[in-house]
């Protein structure tokens, strides 16, 4: 069954959805449902993120990509509002995420690395539970079928499997139908026919013109499922486009290594 169309919202900004379909995260964050422009942020010496430039549009997927600690989740955190950044700008859908309120946070979907579920629910509770807060959440037999969910929905969260719980965050993210929504690692421990499910419901939710950002560490699951890249290395972006014009002809494998290999010279920006 397909994605219920979404409904157009009009308690939080509109950016403009004539730029779907749209060459690719390029940076130009004024156009972008979402945008960082010269992030920093420090945690005490430790540099995560410094100058980190990119965009994201609605009706696409755009995948983060870089090694452990290059600041993707830091960056992703500062776009949720969970963190503050030091310098430099975030924006979702118009709106600074930082204190934003409760209209644009329902608006915003997020999948966080740990899960962020509460042990002792279980699926069956925890899913309707957050569907009450959305006004026109995604109808829950629909979402949870389509995630297998049903099988352990008795289950505790502390009792499920990993590649369980992350299907749980995965529904708990995306039942308010959100207009942006952040994953991180979506399919990170899932076998693969889950796989292949979570990417099926990430591409809907993408055509049904929602902004979607996910971080992660496949090359396949960047290829296959994503329409823009942005790879990040040493706190910044050092490439952002569509993945072929990331991958320039020699393959997405090669340029990342080439991208993101220690040492590697970055000069701060874009290609
Ligand atoms: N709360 C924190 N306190 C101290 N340092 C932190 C904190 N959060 C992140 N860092 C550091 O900031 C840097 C960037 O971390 P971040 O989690 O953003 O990387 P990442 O690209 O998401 O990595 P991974 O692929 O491993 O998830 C790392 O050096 C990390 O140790």
């Amino acid at each position: 069954m397909p994605l219920p169309p979404g409904r157009p919202r009009d308690d939080v900004p509109q950016p403009d959805e004539s730029r779907h379909p749209v060459p690719g995260a390029t940076g130009e964050a004024g156009e972008a449902a979402v945008s960082v422009r010269g992030l920093d942020k420090h945690f005490g010496d430790v540099r995560a993120v410094h100058g980190m430039t990119w965009g994201a549009h609605l009706g696409r997927i755009t995948a983060v990509l870089g090694p452990n600690g290059a600041g993707k989740t830091t960056t992703v955190a500062c776009l949720e509002g969970l963190l503050r950044p030091d310098a430099g700008e975030a924006r979702v859908l118009g709106v600074d995420p930082w204190g934003a309120g409760p209209d644009h946070r329902a608006a915003v979907g997020v999948m966080l690395q740990d899960g962020g579920l509460s042990n002792t629910s279980t699926p069956a509770r925890l899913i309707p539970h957050l569907a009450r807060l959305y006004a026109d959440p995604w109808p829950l037999d629909d979402l949870t079928g389509r995630l297998g969910i049903r099988d352990f929905e008795h289950t505790s969260v502390r009792r499920l499997s990993g590649g369980q719980r992350q299907r749980v965050a995965l529904a708990a993210a995306l039942v308010g139908r959100p207009r942006v929504a952040f994953l991180d690692e979506p399919s990170a421990g899932l076998d693969p026919h889950a796989r292949l499910d979570v990417w099926e419901l990430v591409r809907e939710v993408a055509a049904a013109g929602a902004c979607v950002v996910l971080t992660t560490h496949s090359f396949e699951e960047a290829e296959r499922l994503a329409d823009d890249l942005v790879v990040v290395a040493d706190g910044h972006a050092v490439a952002t486009g569509t993945v072929a014009e990331v991958a320039d002809g020699r393959g997405l494998e090669e340029t990342y290594f080439t991208l993101t290999r220690p040492g590697a010279h970055h000069d701060g920006g874009h290609r």
